[in-house]
């Protein structure tokens, strides 16, 4: 059984007199100082001069070089874009970081991959919440906790156990629920999900249904109401309640046409697919074509991005959520 932990199994005490150094302010960056703030601990910022620099100076933080963040902290939570991790980590991280510090990830990549090599001096530890940052904000501001993943790579100090949980605790995952894990299950796991079923799987699909429909002479707006708008009313069922509750809620003759038809839609080759696709993680294939890409200014990522922006089903969804009330701010 996987180890649980909730808020009583967590000391905040261990980080008093600790200060944690955030570096990066994006989603996870934003959301997770924030929390850590609200919940009483000390936190810094470690940045490059920009926007981000600039916001987090705005949301009142001590905002620092990263390199000089680095220096000041106990605890460092760098949440960089796993592409630029290692290069800042050598150049500014790795040489300021003192003996015993607490070295922390949000997802393993760097350290499972290789990319990172800390000295045996320091803790290396993983708190990576299950959900995007945005939401660990929200869920945090509305007295919720969005869950989350520990894991201890590298015990120096005998503390880093203790410090990942208290520092779970600081952004409101224990309120939800915290999972022992292993750097390597959860960056296989989280590579997985996001490819093949959260990001990849369900953009896929979404498109698929859209485009099927289109190409059948359907309005685009009908086809987005349907296979994307109404996607999000569903899975908060299925959140709520598993697919049984979903199935409660709809008719029997969807629940009759889920049942009969989806396996058709994932079939053997969907599940193939999928297993290519996770042996590509297990390799290290996918993370080397990753680091590749990143090499030579992502010219596969651009032009893939791009011609999703450029999608109907993008200029649609804009449309709908213009005269859709409830979208105005
Ligand atoms: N996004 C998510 O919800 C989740 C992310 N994670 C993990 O969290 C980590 C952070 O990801 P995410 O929050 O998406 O990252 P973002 O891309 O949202 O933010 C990255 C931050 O790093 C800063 N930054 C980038 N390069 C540098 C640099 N060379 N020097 C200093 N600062 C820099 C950016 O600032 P600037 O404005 O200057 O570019 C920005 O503030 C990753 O390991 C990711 O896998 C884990 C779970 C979910
Ligand atoms: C699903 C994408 C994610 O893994 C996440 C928000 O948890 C990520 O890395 O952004």
């Amino acid at each position: 059984m996987v180890q649980k932990y909730y808020e009583s199994d967590a000391d905040p005490r261990i980080l008093d007199g600790r200060t944690i150094a955030v570096i990066g302010y994006g989603s996870q960056g934003r959301g997770q100082a924030l929390n850590l703030r609200d919940s009483g601990c000390r936190v810094i910022i470690g940045l490059r001069p920009g926007n981000s620099w600039q916001r987090a100076s705005e949301d009142g933080f001590e905002v620092y070089p990263v390199a000089e963040a680095a220096r000041r902290a106990d605890v460092v939570q760098i949440l960089l874009p796993d592409e630029n991790q290692a290069a800042v980590y050598r150049a500014e991280i790795s040489p300021n970081l003192k003996e015993n510090t607490c070295l922390m990830f949000s997802h393993g990549f760097n350290i499972h991959y290789g990319q990172i090599v800390p000295p045996p001096t320091v803790d290396v530890v993983m708190v990576a919440p299950k959900g995007p940052g945005h939401m660990v904000r929200r869920m945090y501001e509305e007295g919720k906790g969005v869950p989350a993943l520990i894991a201890v790579q590298q015990d120096a100090t005998g503390d880093a156990h203790a410090i990942a949980l208290a520092y779970a605790r600081g952004i409101g995952a224990t309120r939800a629920v915290v999972l022992e894990t292993t750097f390597a299950e959860e960056t296989e796991t989280d590579l997985f999900g996001e490819q093949a079923v959260l990001c990849g799987g369900v953009t896929s699909l979404i498109k698929a249904g859209f485009e099927t429909l289109v190409n059948a002479g359907y309005a685009p707006e009908m086809a987005y109401l349907e296979v994307l708008h109404e996607m999000k009313l569903i899975v908060d069922l299925i959140y709520e309640g598993g697919f049984t509750k979903m199935r409660d809620s709809i008719s029997n003759t969807a629940q009759y046409g889920d049942l009969t038809r989806g396996p058709r839609v994932i079939g053997p080759e969907a599940y193939a697919a999928m297993e290519e696709i996770l042996e590509e993680i297990q390799s290290g294939e996918f993370a080397r074509e990753w680091m590749l890409e990143n090499l030579v200014n992502r010219p596969v990522f651009n032009a893939l991005t791009k011609a999703d922006e450029e999608h109907l089903i993008e200029q649609v969804g804009a449309e709908i959520r213009r005269f859709m009330p409830q979208f105005q701010k």
